[in-house]
């Protein structure tokens, strides 16, 4: 399900234009993934230079990712607030005039859950990406982490809005993929999501869902990488 493709130069380009907003005394979101990845180091190099800044890691990754460039990682609950966080999307819906300009599907490495929880608190939130990641609607599966008794049950409540869940399955290890928080994960399809703001809110409010991918609302711009450049996208 993780999402492939998408020019490593362009995924570079946006991580590292992004990072330059990262200032002295920051405590910066630390998103999950390949594209994030760039920033991560960035803002690493930008710490052996002196810049003062404290991470939060959104996920086992992305924690490693900052420990192994230097940056000094705390957590939502030690800092006051989060003045930036920087994470990429599986999907950015790229058209001005569609309702859900700008929302995202996230959690193609089931880091979903903790992204939102700090993406939603940033004073900030830069989405970094490939153009390969845009789209006129969201039509990804939206993964859904649930606890594990409640799959089966989640499972039959997707499929009575229309969606056609699957359980992720681990490639290295027999069973399940098991996130962060040692729950499991649906990957819901739905075809095209006309409203994702309406799926968000249905979602949210089946019990044993942990939380979801649709990111509905949250970004503040999207910096897209290109080959030779960076275009940027505000809502
Ligand atoms: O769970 C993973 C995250 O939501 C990632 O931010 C998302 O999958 C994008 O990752 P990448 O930059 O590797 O395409």
């Amino acid at each position: 399900m993780k999402t492939e493709g998408g020019s490593d130069a362009a995924k570079r380009r946006a991580g590292e234009r992004a990072a330059e907003e990262v200032e002295d005394g920051f405590v910066v979101g630390l998103g999950t993934g390949s594209t994030t990845a760039y920033a991560i180091r960035a803002i690493g190099r930008a710490v052996d230079d002196g810049l003062e800044v404290r991470g939060i890691p959104t996920s086992f990754q992305s924690r490693q990712l900052a420990l192994e460039v230097g940056i000094p990682v705390t957590s939502l609950d030690a800092a006051d607030g989060v003045d930036l966080a920087i994470d990429g999307a599986d999907q950015v819906v790229d058209d001005p005039e569609a309702a859900g300009y700008g929302a995202l599907i996230k959690g193609g490495g089931a880091a979903h859950t903790r992204e939102k929880l700090v993406d939603s608190t940033a004073d900030r939130f830069v989405v970094v990406a490939d153009p390969s990641k845009l789209a006129p609607a969201l039509e990804r599966s939206v993964p859904v982490e649930v606890v594990p008794d409640a799959h089966t049950v989640v499972a039959d409540r997707i499929r009575d809005l229309g969606g056609e869940p699957s359980l992720r399955d681990a490639t290295r290890k027999d069973g399940p993929v098991v996130t962060d928080n040692g729950n499991l994960v649906l990957d819901c399809a739905f075809g095209s999501i006309d409203d994702p703001d309406a799926l968000a809110t249905v979602l949210s409010g089946l019990p044993g869902v942990l939380e979801h991918g649709l990111f509905v609302g949250l970004a503040d711009a999207t910096y897209v990488g290109r080959e030779n450049g960076v275009d940027v996208r505000t809502y």
